[in-house]
Parts: C-alpha cells; sequence; structure tokens
C-alpha cells in the first residue's frame, strides 16, 4: 500500500522548489524528511496534500484509495504503469484541494496550527467528518467519534473544551485525531516539536509510533536529528529539490553522513571559543527584584558586555515574557531594569533599541520579525535605517550590500534582492529576521529561541556568529529551550520556572552532560 511523490517539479518565479523529488512511503514506518531551510521540503507537503499543484512529476496512491477521490488525469492506460514494479496496484491521482488529498488518506499536522480555537476538541475533531442525523449535527455521535480517535492515541483529554484552553502539546494531538477521523493513512507532521518539552516529545513521539504500529505510515519533518534518529525507519534528504536519499534505513546512516547528505559535502562542527568576560566588568543590563502584571517575583540578573546570559526554562516558565516586560510590552510592578547603571523604563521596542541599544529577536517570528509583504532588502536595513541614510534617503545600494553581506553569513537561499520575505522557506525568513538584528548597531541583544526551525549548518554558522558579537564586547540574553544549544553558546545559566528564577547554573566547561544535569536539577527541584 504504497504511497509515491514520483520525480515532482515545482517552479516558482526565479526558483526551481522541486527539481525531481521522490518520496516514497511505506505503511507501518516512520519516515523522516530531511533538508536544508529551502530544499525543497514544505513544498513536496503541500503538493502532496493538494495544496499545490506540481508542474511536473506524479502523485500515486493505492487503488482501493484511488478510487473515492482525485480527479483520473487521463486514459486508464496512463494509471497503474509505475517507475518499479513494486508500484503496480497504484493509482495516479491529481488533486485540485486539500480535500482530494484528504479522501486519498493523506493527512498533514503543519506548524501553524488548523484548529478553530473557539471551537471544542470534539468540534475540531469532527470538522472533516461531521456525524449528522437528517440534517443536523448529531452532537452525541460527534463526541463519540472524537473520544474513539483520542483513545486510539492513548489521549485522555475533555472532548468539551476549548481548544482555546489546551497548551501546545496538546492541540498537537488534537490535530493528530482529527487527522485520524478522516481516515488517513499517510499522516505528515511538519516539525511537530518545535514548541513542545522534552516530555511532550516523547509522549507525541509514543504516539507516532502507535500510528505507526497501526499500519499507518507517518512522515517527520524536522531539523533535530537527535529527535530523528531516536523515531524514525527510514529517511528521504532532501537538497536543491532533488532527493539524495531515498526512502532508505535510517540505521544505515550515522548522523553526520546525514549532515554530510543534506549539506552536499563534508559538514564539519568546529569549535566555539569565546573571550571571558573581565573581571569587573560593570553590567550592561541589570534587573532587581522585578516583578510583573503577568506573575514574575523577584527577578533578579545582570548581563555584562562580553558575556552570554542563558535563561532556560520549560515552556510557559515566562522567559520570553519577562523579555517582552523589560522592553516594556508587558507592565514592570516592582523592581529596577538598569542599562549601563542608569535605572530606565523603556516604553516601547522601538524605543530600546533606538535610545538604548537594545535589540530583540522575537521567539514570534511569523508575527513580529518579518514583514512578509516587503522586499528582502527592506526586511534587513529596517533596524538600520537611521544609519544608512543619508538626508534621509535610503540607497537601494546599502540596502542591497546589507543583505548580502548576511546572505553570505547565514546562508539565505533567495532569487534576489528584490524578493518578498513571504516568498522564502520557514528557515529562510527565520534567518532574515536574524540578520535584522545583528545588522542593528546594539550593545545589548536579547534572542529568544534563535534556532527553532533552522538547519544542523546555519545554526552552527548562527552559534559562531552570537559568539563573535558577545567577543565583540555585546551583552547577551539568550533564551533557548534547546539544551544542547544553551550549553554550547552561555557563560552562566539562569533557570526560570513558574516566573521565577531558581538557581544559577556556571557552564564555564561548556561540558554537556555536567551543566544539563546541573539545570535539570534545577528544574526539578523547584517542582517540589
Ligand atoms: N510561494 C513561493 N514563492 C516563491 N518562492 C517560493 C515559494 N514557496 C517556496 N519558495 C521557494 O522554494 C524553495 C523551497 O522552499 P520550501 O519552503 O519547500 O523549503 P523547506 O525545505 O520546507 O525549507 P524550511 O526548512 O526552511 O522550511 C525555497 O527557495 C523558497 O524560497
Amino acid at each position: 500500500m504504497t504511497y509515491l511523490a514520483d520525480r515532482l517539479v515545482k517552479t516558482f518565479p526565479g526558483v526551481r522548489a522541486l527539481d525531481g523529488a521522490t518520496l516514497r512511503l511505506q505503511p507501518g514506518s516512520v519516515h523522516a524528511l530531511l533538508g536544508e531551510n529551502g530544499a525543497g521540503k514544505s513544498t513536496l507537503i503541500k503538493i502532496m496534500t493538494g495544496v499545490l499543484r506540481p508542474d511536473g512529476g506524479r502523485i500515486l496512491v493505492p487503488r482501493d484509495d484511488a478510487g473515492a477521490h482525485g480527479k483520473e488525469p487521463g486514459p486508464a492506460t496512463d494509471l497503474v504503469k509505475g517507475p518499479s514494479d513494486t508500484d503496480a496496484g497504484l493509482h495516479e491521482v491529481r488533486f485540485s484541494g486539500p480535500q482530494d488529498a484528504q479522501r486519498a488518506g493523506i493527512g498533514v499536522v503543519h506548524q501553524e496550527r488548523n484548529l478553530i480555537p473557539a471551537f471544542s476538541v470534539a468540534e475540531n475533531i469532527a470538522l472533516q467528518s461531521t456525524p449528522r442525523r437528517r440534517g443536523l449535527v448529531d452532537r452525541a455521535a460527534m463526541r463519540e467519534l472524537a473520544r474513539g480517535c483520542l483513545d486510539r492515541l492513548g489521549v485522555r483529554l475533555d472532548v468539551d473544551r476549548p481548544v482555546s484552553a489546551l497548551s501546545v502539546a496538546q492541540m498537537q494531538l488534537v490535530e493528530i485525531a482529527k487527522a485520524l477521523a478522516t481516515d488517513s493513512r499517510v499522516l505528515l507532521l511538519d516539525e511537530p516539536t518545535a514548541s513542545l518539552t522534552a516530555e511532550e516529545t516523547e509522549h507525541l513521539f509514543g504516539v507516532v509510533r502507535r500510528l505507526r504500529d497501526e499500519g499507518r505510515a507517518v512522515v517527520l519533518v524536522s531539523h533535530k536529528l537527535e529527535e530523528v534518529f531516536a523515531v524514525a525507519d527510514t529517511v528521504t534528504v532532501l537538497r536543491d529539490g532533488r532527493s539524495v536519499a531515498e526512502a532508505h534505513p535510517l540505521a544505515d546512516y550515522t548522523q553526520e553522513e546525514i549532515v554530510n547528505l543534506m549539506v552536499g559535502r563534508a559538514h564539519a562542527a568546529r569549535r566555539l571559543d569565546k573571550a571571558p568576560v573581565a573581571p569587573g566588568t560593570a553590567p550592561a543590563l541589570r534587573l532587581d527584584g522585578v516583578a510583573t502584571a503577568l506573575g514574575h517575583r523577584d527577578v533578579s540578573l545582570s548581563v555584562r558586555p562580553g558575556e552570554i546570559l542563558g535563561l532556560y526554562g520549560l515552556v510557559g516558565a515566562g522567559r520570553s515574557e519577562l523579555a517582552r516586560a523589560v522592553l516594556g510590552l508587558h507592565p514592570v510592578t516592582a523592581g529596577t531594569v538598569q542599562v549601563h547603571g542608569r535605572p530606565t523604563r523603556i516604553t516601547s521596542v522601538g524605543q530600546a533599541l533606538h535610545r538604548h541599544r537594545i535589540g530583540y529577536v522575537s521567539e514570534n517570528r511569523k508575527e513580529e520579525g518579518v514583514f512578509l509583504q516587503q522586499p528582502l532588502t527592506r526586511n534587513v536595513a529596517v533596524t538600520v535605517w537611521n544609519r544608512l541614510s543619508r538626508a534621509g534617503l535610503i540607497r537601494d545600494r546599502d540596502e542591497r550590500d546589507l543583505l548580502t553581506t548576511y546572505q553570505e553569513r547565514l546562508g539565505i537561499r533567495l532569487s534576489g534582492p528584490a524578493q518578498l520575505a513571504g516568498q522564502l522557506s520557514g528557515g529562510n525568513q527565520q534567518k532574515i529576521s536574524l540578520a535584522k538584528w545583528l545588522a542593528a548597531d546594539c550593545d545589548i541583544l536579547i534572542i529568544d529561541e534563535p534556532t527553532v526551525g533552522i538547519d544542523v549548518r546555519t545554526k552552527a554558522a548562527f552559534h559562531e556568529l552570537i559568539v563573535h558579537l558577545a567577543s565583540d564586547g555585546l551583552a547577551i540574553l539568550l533564551i533557548s529551550s534547546d539544551l544542547p544549544e544553551m550549553v554550547t553558546l552561555a557563560d552562566r545559566v539562569l533557570v526560570m520556572r513558574d516566573y521565577r528564577l531558581t538557581g544559577e547554573v556556571a557552564n564555564d566547561t561548556h561540558d554537556y552532560d555536567s551543566t544539563s544535569r546541573a539545570i535539570g536539577h534545577l528544574l526539578h527541584a523547584a517542582a517540589v
């Protein structure tokens, strides 16, 4: 019961996103779809789920599944012949929209949730398959259907709760249950663990294994290779829109070999050397006994020029909210914030940058970080307009030079400087947002979850950049849920739980085992 995306081609203006990519899925397996930012993963998924139509290539589904849906593409003689013997019994389909793909048994869980927040869990799960009686919604049957789907996943959840009251991890499980309600044989999970904690990730993978054992094909798109190796059976690697490994057993590869396949050449991780902060250096940013309307209590910390201070905690611990309170986006109700020794009350991100030289790379880049309808040049230059403008005018060439600098440093995949930011792949949009702040003339940089959705090679380049910036004298407050990232970069790590700091871990040796153990201890100790 193979599903096959066969030699797909898709071109956007100036970019060949897919150039003959093939994805072959077998039932009862977890399949990793890997590749650098811009390699074509999302485009492939969009074609398989009927959102985009390919310019070339074919989608083949098992004959049973093909009968009820999708448009038959041509005379019967075209249909059955597959590229190999094992594809006999497959049927080519052309999806004219997502519903066709759904009817062909292909379901997807996107990074951007597709749930209706005001609807209950049951209403969301049954959205595409609402049971009706005499034309009216049969609410009892709808609840039953939802409970059945959640049970099959081993998930306990009140089906009458509104989705808006759920955690991110629970919403994800509801989306998977929704895909089960339409009996998806193939389930595509696009970076499902990006905002999950380690425990939630483990639980999700338990669900994924269950789906596999039921005979479904689960596709996992992820940049977190440790996780991929923990759960996937087979792998397809895309590079520049082509498959360079095709439905291969993952066990045949090491992580390093997979990275080399993605990158196209040997990729060696470099050791990062950062200058230590001179003793006696005065803090650039200092908080004393800060409380906020959101619930922070007695938060004191300081970051010195040349230092990277890590702020670690589980999702929901209050780390991003603290950063936003410092920047005036939430009210500070007690305590003091000092910038270079002067008590300060910042009222906006703009004021933070222009008056206090504090840059803020938001976690929420889609909404806050990138102007999707603006060209890339404008996006990167937005923080430095004051510097670039001569008599109120900004020269295109200056903007272009700036973009070129960061395009090279971060390996941003773009078709030209005039391209709109909204046309980049997710990871490349992320890089644009980072570039904008790296270009800004800041003394203090607050960076929130910088590398979510960013591929391995860029992550390493980005880490190098952060270390350079700190070595050049920037004070950096780094918020990250990525523990290896924290251990690699931070000089010290503060642990936050329930809007309070629970302790500090020195990270002088950057030794993963000892630092992560100490951090885990603080997280746990605070829970008691
Ligand atoms: N609507 C669009 N218009 C123009 N170009 C596009 C569009 N969508 C994608 N592209 C381009 O196609 C290429 C592949 O993008 P795609 O989103 O499939 O990559 P990806 O592998 O999913 O990357 P990421 O890991 O960053 O999510 C990129 O170069 C991207 O800029």
